[in-house]
């Protein structure tokens, strides 16, 4: 197949003009090029590209806006649009106008011979289902750093099949968010998105959550439940620390990718399932392949497109818009309206974020609730980041902190705030106990479907101790039975 033919470039900047046109004629490539929509289109008709690469500003109009109407006429034309304004909407909205790759300037010219290349060696082939519109609602991603760039044009490539991704990235740079926003943007919107973290069940629950289980199926399990691929039937699910799946469940989710049908846990039926995967981990993938702690099959099936996502520290260039970002959230949950001076910001592009973008909200969570000053100083930040003088101000904000210790700060930072700077109310440490116990006895009977002396094992504690604690916590078990 021929990864050579004519290209027509729109863009009205001369010097970008003449370096596009002579790298793809060394390539072997027959470039024209028109220096607005209308020189364009004269050329569309007279010269007959294959590929149409295109600028979005233009002195006569927006690129982006104009692919529909300059592919009318030629609809097996593939076209790259080139734009300078780098955000998600730009990739999203370029692939909803039929676009077949986007590139965000500055590019560079391997990139661009290869995009180039692809587009032509696609010729007339049919382009993928097309991606469902998208409301023109803000979209979540925040960042226009190059790798985050390079996560949009991924996103864009997605939304309209339904291919399995898998999301690299340490802990906190936003895996999760990326895994709604494919669901979010993608044909199957209108679907169930669900998500199941192997890190936070128990292993041998792991099994019967993904894949239901009949009645009696085991001791406790007193009727059938449908597992998380029947409830995301005709949406996506999400896999997230695919990592720590135990051996055998990967075994079993590699034959239900296999064969597109679950068998629920003590049975003998099959169920069809139409769902998309979207895995994701922190963990070194290949490497635990490599040790044969993740069988290499599940991985290539799993990793059809990786997705990377930069640590924070190394798109140091986004850290003032998120920051901004989250102090606005801030304000809008009812925190202290705060603003960042440029100093500020320096400080916070030069710490490491060990806990990447999920560490900066917490931090602008804590700036909004706790400091004085209305506009933030580098001072003020450099206060809040010295461990040995946050650990003085909160101990439970050690270095090695959980992401549920950071999630009740949060939430403790939330409520304090509501206080004002007024003394806590009266009995706050038991309220605070309570509202984490609640919950974790809940959850822990409905993971032991309701079994009492299983949910204590889970809990380690033992069984007299869970009775006493559910009936301190104003907890029936008998009602929790019903609903697990
Ligand atoms: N690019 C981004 N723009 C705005 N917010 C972001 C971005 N990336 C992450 N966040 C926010 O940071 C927090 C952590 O993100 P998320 O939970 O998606 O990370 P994760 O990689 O899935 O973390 P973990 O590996 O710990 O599960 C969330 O509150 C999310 O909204």
């Amino acid at each position: 197949m021929s990864r050579t033919g004519r290209v027509l470039l729109i863009d009205d900047d001369a010097a970008i003009r003449t370096v596009v046109r002579e790298a793809l004629r060394r390539e072997g490539h027959e470039v024209e090029t028109a220096a607005s929509l209308r020189e364009g289109r004269a050329k569309l008709a007279a010269f007959k590209p294959q590929v149409l690469l295109t600028d979005v500003v233009l002195p006569d109009g927006n690129g982006l806006d104009a692919v529909p109407a300059l592919i009318a006429d030629h609809p097996a034309m593939p076209v790259i649009v080139l734009s300078a304004q780098n955000t998600l909407a730009t990739a999203v909205r370029a692939t909803e106008q039929g676009a077949f790759e986007y590139l965000p300037k500055p590019f560079d010219l391997t990139e661009l011979g290869r995009a180039v290349g692809d587009a032509i060696a696609m010729g007339g082939a049919e382009a993928g289902p097309e991606a469902a519109a998208t409301t023109g609602d803000e979209l979540p991603l925040i960042g226009r750093s190059p790798p985050m760039q390079e996560v949009y044009r991924t996103i864009a490539r997605v939304i309209g099949n339904d291919l399995s991704v898998l999301i690299l990235g340490e802990s906190g740079t936003g895996k999760e968010l990326v895994a709604r926003a494919i669901h979010d943007l993608g044909t199957r919107q209108a679907r169930p998105f669900v998500a199941i973290n192997m890190a936070a069940i128990p292993r041998e629950l792991i099994e019967s959550e993904l894949f239901g289980h009949e009645r009696g199926a085991f001791t406790g399990a007193g009727q059938r439940t449908a597992g998380r691929f029947e409830q995301a039937q005709g949406g996506t699910l999400f896999l997230d620390e695919i990592g720590d799946m135990p051996a055998e469940a990967q075994t079993r989710l590699l034959r239900v990718l296999q064969s597109g049908e679950v068998s629920p846990v003590g049975g003998q039926r099959s169920i069809k399932v139409d769902v998309r995967i979207i895995a994701a981990t922190n963990k070194d993938l290949p490497a635990l392949v490599a040790d044969h702690a993740f069988r290499e099959d599940l991985y290539y099936r799993l990793a059809v497109v990786p997705v990377r996502l930069p640590a924070l520290r190394d798109r140091g260039e986004d850290i003032g818009e998120l920051a901004r970002h989250f102090l606005d959230r801030a304000a809008a949950e009812g925190l202290p309206r705060k603003s960042l001076d440029l100093a500020a910001v320096e400080r916070l592009r030069r710490h490491p974020w060990p806990g990447n973008v999920r560490e900066l909200e917490n931090l602008m969570r804590r700036l909004a609730a706790l400091t004085r000053e209305e506009v933030v100083t580098a001072s003020v930040v450099e206060a809040q980041l010295d461990p040995a003088r946050r650990r003085a101000a909160e101990p439970q904000a050690l270095a090695g902190e959980t992401d549920l210790a950071q999630a009740v700060e949060a939430h403790l930072t939330r409520l304090f705030a509501a206080h004002g700077r007024d003394l806590p109310p009266d009995g706050l440490y038991d309220a605070v106990l309570a509202e984490v116990e609640r919950p974790l006895l809940r959850l822990s009977l409905a993971a032991a479907r309701g079994n009492q002396l299983r949910a204590a094992r889970l809990l380690g504690i033992n069984r007299n101790t869970l009775r006493k604690k559910l009936s301190e916590r104003g907890l029936d078990p008998a009602e929790l039975r019903r609903n697990a």
